[in-house]
């Protein structure tokens, strides 16, 4: 697939900014904003977005649903897959095709032509929602990339190192930007900032994010 970033030397620049393994589509997703957001209403009115508790007993700021063979899942038995919302007792709603290709095209920019995404976790950050540093580790396979669209309100992506104590850079990502980790960054700690109010033009007063996963 060729579009805007068919000149690879942009896409080289923005690997350098932020590491080997990685890159920024900036507003790659933008050519198709209008399906992506039908399909994620879609699917959220399946399966609700819900604030989930983690282990320790906190309930998560940001509210999340899935998409997909695999949803990712913590309660105060652990982090997981399940191919079951734990919600419904149904099976998740299927990966929608607009995601799909997306997730695919992306990674195939990123340098990673073949990732299938078999998982897509959906985070809904309300103003003040944050998801503290983290590595995304409860996947089989780590060789696979992690693809991450973010949706309607600005936010700061937070990008560590391999210890959660190691610096991090901020990545200002905005509506329809695609970050790429993988390969040599692929358990980087990364986390988001608090969400600041807003008012986006077609997304309203939230950001979404799509999280490509292959878990299984
Ligand atoms: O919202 C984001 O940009 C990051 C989400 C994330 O890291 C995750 O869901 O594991
Ligand atoms: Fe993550």
């Amino acid at each position: 697939m060729t579009t805007l970033f068919e000149d690879s030397t942009e896409i080289q620049a923005l690997n350098d900014d932020f590491g080997p393994g990685t890159a920024v589509l900036r507003g790659y997703a933008r050519d198709r904003e209008a399906a992506i957001m039908d399909a994620l209403f879609a699917v959220a009115a399946k399966s609700h977005f819900r604030h989930m508790v983690t282990p320790g007993g906190f309930r998560m700021s940001v509210a999340m649903t899935n998409c997909g063979s695999f949803g990712w899942v913590t309660d105060r038995k652990g982090y997981r897959y399940t191919a079951v919302d734990p919600e419904t007792n149904g099976i998740w709603p299927a990966m929608p095709e607009v995601f799909m290709d997306l997730a695919r095209e992306a990674a195939t920019m990123a340098g990673y032509p073949n990732f299938v995404p078999d998982a897509c976790l959906i985070n809904r950050y309300e103003p003040g929602a944050r998801l503290s540093l983290h590595q995304d580790k409860n996947e089989k396979d780590f060789d696979e990339p992690i693809v991450s669209v973010s949706l309607g309100l600005p936010a700061v992506f937070l990008f560590g190192g391999m210890e959660r104590s190691d610096k991090t850079t901020q990545i200002p990502v905005g509506h329809c930007d695609i970050l790429v980790w993988g390969g040599p960054a692929r358990l980087r700690y990364h986390g988001v900032n608090p969400l600041k109010e807003g008012s986006h033009p077609i997304v309203g007063g939230f950001r979404f994010n799509l999280t490509f996963r292959k878990a299984a």
